[in-house]
């Protein structure tokens, strides 16, 4: 199905990384051909198995327009960019550049060569503060770090781009979790600062004592809440999205936003209890300081996504941690 409404390779900036890979992976398990595009600055070349790579920057106004003359992509998926909270905080620069400008580049190419659906990875941390438990796509944006600032800027972009007929959509995602149940791919960022692989690194004794970052926030126990979603019920969602896009009038531009979760929270202090039950061993950890730049609850109503694309997340935190858990005996063995 998805095969025959897509002509052609898809482009994937971001294809060598942690949901890009599990991306491109469902699109060929689809049919689709990817192309990925990548610097291979925080991705790896082993997790580009399922298409070409084409190395170099999103930025980079030359090699992009040479890829689009080159694979005429119809579709283009954009994952690229950083993504640490804590770091957009100390070096807010470095994410208005990677994030913000150079995929303008990326936009003005898709809009000159006509693409006919781009879909861009946006976050769940453009809404800031909760205003709700459960935060829907009306919700206020109000990023409260750089890091979420830089992609709020990159949506507004996709939405003037409407004017010069590009349809798109930013897909906001919680959190990303878990990894390919085939063990293929899988999480594997230098340096890991995210809280799944993180404790269970803890758990299986490969790393020290992990620093629960905060205890005094507005929540249940005082940890932060967060809504964790498979990255390959993600990576599905980026076919679907693709498919409702085409399905949209030609020729005249779009731009819509879909929250991209579970639709249900657990927080830090619940996450670190769950992954000591799967791996049979208590998580070592301590208590900190807040990270800076850290919302308290992040929870996404996904009614949207379900009702307009079709989409449903299979794939809970049991099966999250889970394959977290094999991924990351794998990549020590
Ligand atoms: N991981 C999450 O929980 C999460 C949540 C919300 C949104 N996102 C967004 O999803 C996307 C993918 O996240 P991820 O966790 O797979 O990150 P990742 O770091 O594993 O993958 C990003 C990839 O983009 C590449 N890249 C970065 N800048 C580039 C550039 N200028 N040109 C070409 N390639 C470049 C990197 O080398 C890397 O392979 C990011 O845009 C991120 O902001 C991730
Ligand atoms: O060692 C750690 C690591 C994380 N945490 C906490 O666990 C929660 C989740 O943190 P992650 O770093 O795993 O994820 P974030 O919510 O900060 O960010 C992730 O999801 C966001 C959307 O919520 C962004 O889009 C971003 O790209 C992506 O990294 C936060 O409260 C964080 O402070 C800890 O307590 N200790």
């Amino acid at each position: 199905m998805f095969a025959s409404t897509v002509r052609g390779p898809v482009l994937v900036t971001g294809g060598a990384g942690y949901i890009g890979s599990h991306v491109c992976k469902a699109l060929a398990e689809a049919g689709a051909r990817p192309i990925c595009l990548d610097t291979l600055e925080k991705g790896h070349e082993w997790a580009v198995r399922w298409g070409e790579l084409a190395r170099g920057d999103v930025g980079d106004g030359r090699l992009v327009e040479e890829i689009f003359q080159r694979h005429k992509p119809q579709v283009v998926i954009h994952l690229a960019g950083y993504i640490e909270v804590g770091e957009s905080i100390v070096n807010p620069e470095r994410y208005l550049v990677n994030n913000s400008a150079k995929s303008r580049v990326l936009i003005g190419a898709a809009i000159r060569h006509k693409v006919e659906a781009f879909v861009f990875s946006s976050t769940c941390a453009v809404y800031g503060l909760p205003q709700s438990e459960l935060m829907q796509e009306v919700h206020k944006i109000a990023p409260i770090n750089p890091y979420a600032v830089s992609k709020a800027s990159v949506e507004r972009a996709l939405e003037a781009a409407t004017w010069r007929g590009l349809r798109s959509a930013s897909l906001r995602y919680f959190n990303a979790a878990g990894a390919d149940s085939g063990g293929e791919i899988g999480e594997a960022h230098q340096p890991e600062t995210h809280l799944l692989p993180l404790a269970v690194d803890a758990a299986l004794g490969l790393r020290g004592a992990l620093v629960v970052n905060g205890e005094d926030y507005p929540t249940q126990d005082g940890s932060c809440v967060r809504d964790f979603v498979h990255v390959s019920d993600l990576a599905d969602a980026h076919l679907k999205a693709v498919e409702w896009l085409l399905r949209q009038k030609p020729g005249r531009g779009r731009h819509d936003v879909f929250n991209l979760g579970s639709g249900a929270g657990y927080s830090v202090k619940q996450v670190v209890q769950e992954i000591g039950r799967a791996v049979g061993r208590p998580v070592p950890h301590v208590f900190g300081a807040r990270r800076p730049g850290d919302s308290p609850q992040l929870v996404g109503c996904i009614a949207k996504a379900q009702r307009d694309l079709g989409w449903t997340p299979l794939r809970g935190l049991e099966m999250q941690i889970e394959d977290t858990v094999r991924w990351r005996r794998a990549m020590v063995r």
